[in-house]
């Protein structure tokens, strides 16, 4: 015998892949999920002393199962009592071994994964392998020496990029860096062995990572200070990334050992925190979306999507050329139309220009020649699926969907990106109201990683699958909500900025109402948000709904509507024609129309005071808990009646979509399972007390499902199914 393989097993396989598992395996996959981890990190600890106490065996080499070398540990595992035997000491036992050990990596070397490889003496990359340290984005740091040896190995820079950020590299990357020793093309497991035993008997002082001297980078302090800024910044108020940065520095400044202790230490601080629960959650929550179900019953196990090659778009404004860059990224043929010839020439010329600059930064080529412009909508003819993103206005919107059905080839799925017009009363129009279904883009459609796909009580679960598996295809996280006005997020949008104006008319300033939202963790606070997106925008939804009517400007009328308090603010603002960034004012000003640097705005604070006295308003001092209270619950409230009435299947649904659409801070997991961290009695208590306060706003009135839940003793986020399920049938 020459070298010895060990086998690494992960809990991400596919489950019939287990089957052809030995008996041996076998028994390990009977037990309980949080046993299997324990029972892998024994196998490794077994077998290693096994190979490196019997003589005849020359060289080892670790590799996974069915092509995957190990994703890291398993989350699930996580808690206050962690069975097995832990991953330190097996790592530096293999580190410490005599006999060389080579990591054969195929699929993915994650987190623990690539941990271990680097305890390993050589490693072995096939050419398709991704390797990282994601555990910042389970607010985590690699804590099993992964930030100690990983500096040592390829330097401070490099190791703070990949550790901070959490990406993963390609194998040519790791190369590169020096992460990995030899790439190869062909079977890992044969390159590994006959690499292990090229170098069986030759010394290994030189291959024990923990042993290297981590490379001092010149100013080392200045290095640190502005990378710690940088994080800091973009952390938003998450606590691993600038974990991360510590740890490392400890790898820079101290012993192995001592830094090892370090790392031990942060982890601590990281490990039980409520932001590595929530972003833990997150990971979970962004899978299960993927298993969406209607209330047929149908869903994503029962049915079967339509292949799309070639997808048209109609309309191209902002949001169509977005999709038209996303559509052709993805590799489908795109037929994009626009009637008016001046808008397709601006168009063609906008969309060409994105995708040019997206493939510069990924050198590749342009996919241009995916695209097919045109003036004529028969151009639609043979395409699989339509998305139409004219101008939102229903009679112009029901025109398109009477000519694509006349146009379209049987079968054909119609969708509408529509961001707040009634998608059922869209599809009635058609003769297939089955094939209609609405896939909300997020703007800009090329970058947002969100996707609202939704179904009317017509859709078809197979026009459903399909719009679910082209938005996978587009790498967008992608949910399935059921029509009604806004959908999911901006229907809880409506909640949210309604007491931000609120607070303005009590005293509040916008910059007040953002510093309290931003210092949370938004990216941007509601009104920076607003201003960015076009105030014009809201101003039009509201005058459609016949809330922005001109009325008196003073007097109690002027603030009321359908017998409830109502804020006419932001219609007055777009009144004088401030619409946002795009007109260089609106709750903030700029330097120039275009411009994205919001300045604190005089004229608007002068408007304020003026507004307030016009109304008898007198102005009282807002606390940023407030602030928070009043926007974060009302909005949280909204998002209890939105699974009341089953518009979203499960809390699930909702955080994903606020976490990867509206900037929610995802180390705080969404508005759901804030919720639950806060405590679900405390929420109810602060709702009824705000609307005690304010019995004519609807919005803070405690919706039933939340006192249900408190009721029932506010049980954990992943059993709310189950109380949403008994309300239902009871229903
Ligand atoms: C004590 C601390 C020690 C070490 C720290 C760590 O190692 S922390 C973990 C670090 N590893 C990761 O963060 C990797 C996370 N996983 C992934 O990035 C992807 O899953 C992966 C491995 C690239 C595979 O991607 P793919 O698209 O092929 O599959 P998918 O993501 O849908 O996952 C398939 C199912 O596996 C479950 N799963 C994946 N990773 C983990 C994990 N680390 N722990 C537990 N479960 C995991 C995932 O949820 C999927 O299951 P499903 O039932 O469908 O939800």
């Amino acid at each position: 015998m020459g070298a010895v393989m060990v086998r690494v097993e992960s809990h991400q396989r596919p489950v019939e892949t287990r089957k052809r598992y030995n008996e041996e395996d076998r028994e390990s996959h009977e037990r309980p999920q949080e046993e299997r981890s324990a029972a892998v990190r024994q196998g490794i600890v077994d077998k290693v002393e096994t190979a490196l106490s019997d003589p005849k065996v020359k060289s080892v080499v670790i590799c996974g199962q069915n092509g995957i070398f190990c994703g890291g540990a398993d989350i699930k595992e996580f808690g206050p009592k962690m069975s097995g035997p832990p991953l330190i000491p097996m790592i530096h036992a293999i580190e410490a071994a005599n006999k060389p050990v080579v990591a054969a990596i195929e699929g993915s070397a994650l987190g623990g994964g690539l941990e271990l490889a680097l305890g390993c003496h050589y490693r072995i990359a096939h050419s398709k392998a991704r390797l990282g340290l994601p555990e910042v984005t389970l607010g985590l740091l690699p804590a099993a020496g992964g930030s100690q040896r990983l500096p040592r190995l390829i330097g401070v820079p490099a190791a703070l990029d990949l550790i901070t950020t959490g990406r993963h590299v390609t194998a040519a990357e790791a190369l590169q860096l020096g992460i990995v020793d030899q790439v190869t093309d062909n079977n890992t497991v044969d390159a590994a062995v006959k690499f292990a035993l090229s170098v069986a008997g030759q010394s290994l002082d030189a291959r024990r990572i923990s042993t290297y001297p981590c490379p001092q980078p010149s100013h080392l302090d200045a290095l640190f200070e502005e990378v710690m800024q940088k994080v800091r910044q973009s952390a938003r108020g998450a606590m691993a990334p600038v974990a991360c940065v510590q740890a490392v520095r400890a790898a820079a400044t101290l012993p192995y050992t001592q830094g090892l202790e370090r790392e031990k230490e942060l982890m601590a601080t990281l490990f039980t925190s409520g932001q590595a629960r929530a972003l833990q959650y997150i990971f979970f929550a962004q899978r299960a979306v993927g298993r969406w179900r209607m209330p047929s019953g149908a869903g994503w196990d029962t049915s079967k999507h339509r292949p799309v090659n070639k997808a048209a778009v109609i309309g191209l404004g902002t949001m169509g050329q977005g999709i038209t860059v996303a559509l052709a990224q993805t590799g489908l043929s795109v037929v994009a139309i626009e009637t008016q010839e001046k808008q397709l020439m601006k168009a063609k010329q906008a969309v060409s220009s994105t995708l040019e600059r997206g493939a510069k930064r990924r050198g590749v080529a342009p996919p241009l020649d995916r695209i097919s412009y045109s003036q004529n909508i028969q151009a639609v003819a043979d395409v699989d699926l339509v998305i139409e993103a004219v101008f939102e206005d229903m009679g112009l919107k029901m025109e398109v969907f009477q000519q694509l059905s006349a146009v379209c080839k049987p079968g054909t799925v119609l969708c509408t990106n529509t961001s707040a017009l009634d998608m059922d009363q869209l599809a009635s129009e058609t003769p297939n109201p089955e094939l209609v279904v609405g896939m909300h883009f997020f703007s800009p459609a090329h970058v947002m990683k969100l996707l609202e796909v939704v179904y009317g009580p017509r859709s078809s679960p197979q026009a459903v699958a399909t719009a679910m598996q082209l938005g996978k295809k587009m790498g967008k996280a992608s949910v399935v909500v059921g029509n009604c006005r806004g959908f999911v997020g901006n229907r809880m949008l409506m909640p949210y900025s309604e007491q931000a104006f609120f607070l303005l008319e009590e005293g509040a300033t916008p910059e007040l109402v953002d510093r309290a939202l931003e210092e949370f963790g938004f990216s941007m606070g509601l009104f920076r948000m607003s201003d960015l997106a076009g105030l014009d925008v809201g101003w039009r939804v509201r005058k459609s709904a016949g809330l922005a009517e001109p009325r008196e400007a003073s007097g109690q009328s002027a603030r009321i509507r359908k017998g409830y308090r109502y804020s006419p603010i932001a219609d007055l603002i777009c009144e004088q024609g401030r619409f946002g960034q795009k007109t260089g004012s609106g709750w903030y000003q700029y330097d120039k129309p275009g411009s994205r640097v919001a300045r604190s705005d005089p004229w608007l604070h002068s408007f304020l005071e003026q507004y307030r006295a016009r109304h008898g308003l007198v102005a009282r001092s807002i606390d940023h808990q407030e602030v928070l209270e009043r926007c974060l619950y009302a909005m949280i409230n909204e998002g209890f009646r939105i699974l009341e009435d089953g518009i979203a299947a499960g809390p699930e649904d909702i955080d994903v979509i606020y976490v990867f659409g509206y900037g929610w801070p995802r180390h705080r997991g969404g508005p759901m399972f804030y919720a639950s961290m806060v405590g679900l009695a405390k929420v109810l208590e602060r709702l009824e007390h705000y609307h005690q306060a304010h019995p004519d706003v609807p919005y803070l009135q405690p919706c039933s499902l939340l006192k249900r839940l408190v009721a029932s003793g506010s049980p954990p986020v992943h059993r709310w199914r189950e109380v949403i399920k008994k309300l239902h049938s009871q229903l």
